[in-house]
């Protein structure tokens, strides 16, 4: 496990009082390990989670050979591209039962789609291009035309094993388990997949302004909205949340949500009391129980940021629950990594959706790469400084001619959480660009189900 001042050493040029947007990630990408710790879970509860080991392919998909339509199997090599195909109806092959038999030339097999191709068919003509000869039923014993032109031999035929072949990887250990991956592994018959463990998060709020619902609103004083936030993109995220409220600026109790969170925490986040105002403990606790960096990122908004590691005193195999199932706490976790977020609300959201979800990610053992961002014009002008990075809420939509435009959703402070409820991604005017004039193409990170 590497020291902060180890992993600042590989950074070229780090500097915790002036660090770009990139480096940030590139320090954390170095700060944090995947908590692999396995279990089997049954597939209704495996979505959203991450795949622990390969999914091995235990028999060809399809097992067999089958129709891709409703209408008549036969031997394709009979096929004339100027004539008219003329076959005898020997039977039907249902879905679900093979059909017994073989198909031999001049003769065909009525066949419903999925069902088994019968021996001796490798085509299937659909029903919509068959004439019926003489009357309009075709059925066995009847005679039906196919005419020319129309099929290819193979044509509508699913091939066994066209989907996975027998010992081919179906699913790779770090896909994140998507509807289509758990249909995937249905397919192949598995009641449960290997998952590592959900996260688990502790988040609290700090700052004697700061309100709980349910208290009587006072001079001076906010709602917790950072709480809500915090879970609700952890949550989006499927990390067990560990919720401790608001804490007071206090240090007995700082200290006592620290270390019950380092103890039954793989992260810890907060929000507040990382910038440079006085009467702050939390910054005072967060170096004498960890390892812990203080930043200052040049971005916008989330400028002031903690990160590190907060040691745990106690024994680091405190039990957790999730649903029916608990989980220890790795032997070799050492405590929890800490993201100590700026308190105001959008610093909050940004610094989680640019730094922490990805940490999180390759904490839970996730290997996909970042979801690309799209391209968009912008239909205003921006002022925009190099040398930082900005993320400004934005509204994408698609305009007449079909191309993506984005808009701002009002003002930009860093407080202002309204304009985060409205917008659908965040604009991302990176660290060397400078203005933006309307129609400039912009870059965006869509929000999608992240939050
Ligand atoms: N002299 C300087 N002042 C400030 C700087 C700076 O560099 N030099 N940075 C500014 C920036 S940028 C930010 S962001 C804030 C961050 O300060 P803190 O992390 O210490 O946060 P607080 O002071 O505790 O709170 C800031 C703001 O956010 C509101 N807040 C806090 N927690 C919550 C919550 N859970 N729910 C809703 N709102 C919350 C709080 O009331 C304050 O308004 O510092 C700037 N100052
Ligand atoms: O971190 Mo601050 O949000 O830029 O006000």
């Amino acid at each position: 496990m590497k020291t902060l001042d180890q992993i600042a050493a590989e950074l070229e040029g780090y500097d915790p009082q002036a660090l770009s947007a990139a480096d940030v990630q590139a320090f954390l990408s170095r700060l944090v390990t995947p908590v692999q710790d396995a279990v089997e879970r049954l597939l209704f509860e495996a979505l959203g989670r991450v795949l622990a080991e390969d999914v091995i392919s235990p028999f060809d998909v399809p097992p067999h050979d089958n129709s891709a339509m409703d209408g008549y199997a036969f031997d394709g090599q009979q096929l004339k591209a100027d004539a008219a195909l003329e076959l005898q109806v020997v039977g039907t092959a249902l879905a679900g039962t093979a059909w017994q038999g073989s198909v031999q030339a001049g003769q065909c097999v009525k066949i419903m789609t999925g069902a088994i191709m019968p021996p001796g068919a490798d085509t299937v003509v659909p029903q919509e291009f068959v004439k019926r000869l003489p009357s309009d039923t075709a059925d066995e014993g009847s005679r039906i035309g196919i005419p020319p032109g129309l099929l290819r031999a193979g044509d509508n035929r699913r091939l066994r094993g066209e989907d996975l072949m027998q010992g081919q990887p179906a699913l790779r250990k770090g896909e994140l388990i998507t509807p289509a991956r758990l249909g995937l592994a249905a397919s192949l018959g598995l009641k449960t997949l290997p998952c590592w463990r959900p996260l688990r998060v502790a988040y609290f709020s700090t700052g004697d302004e700061i309100l709980s619902l349910g208290e009587a609103p006072r001079e001076g004083a906010v709602y917790d909205s950072n709480r809500y936030t915090v879970f609700g993109m952890l949550s989006r995220l499927g990390c067990q949340v560990i919720d401790l409220g608001v804490v007071r600026d206090d240090p007995a109790l700082l200290e006592a949500a620290f270390t019950r969170a380092a103890a039954e925490a793989d992260a810890i986040i907060t929000s507040g009391g990382v910038s440079v105002g006085e009467a702050d403990f939390t910054k005072t606790m967060m170096k004498k129980l960890g390892d812990v960096a203080f930043w200052r990122i040049a971005m916008r908004p989330g400028r002031p940021m903690a990160v590190g590691r907060i040691l745990a005193t106690k024994s680091a195999s405190t039990p957790g629950t999730t649903g029916a199932i608990s989980y220890k706490k790795n032997s070799n976790t050492h405590g929890a990594i800490l993201f100590g977020l700026p308190g105001n609300p959008v610093a909050v959201m940004v610094t989680f959706l640019a730094f922490v979800r990805p940490a999180l990610l390759q904490m839970m053992g996730a290997s996909a790469a970042p979801a690309p961002l799209l391209k968009a014009r912008s239909s205003e002008a921006i002022r925009k400084k190099p040398g930082r990075t900005e993320y400004q809420r934005g509204w994408v939509a698609t305009a007449a001619d079909g191309s993506l435009v984005v808009k701002t959703t009002g003002s930009q402070g860093s407080g202002v959480l309204r304009s985060m409820a409205e917008a659908n991604g965040l604009m991302v005017l990176h660290h060397a660009q400078g203005n933006v004039a309307v129609g400039d193409e912009v870059d965006v990170m869509m929000f999608d189900g992240a939050i």
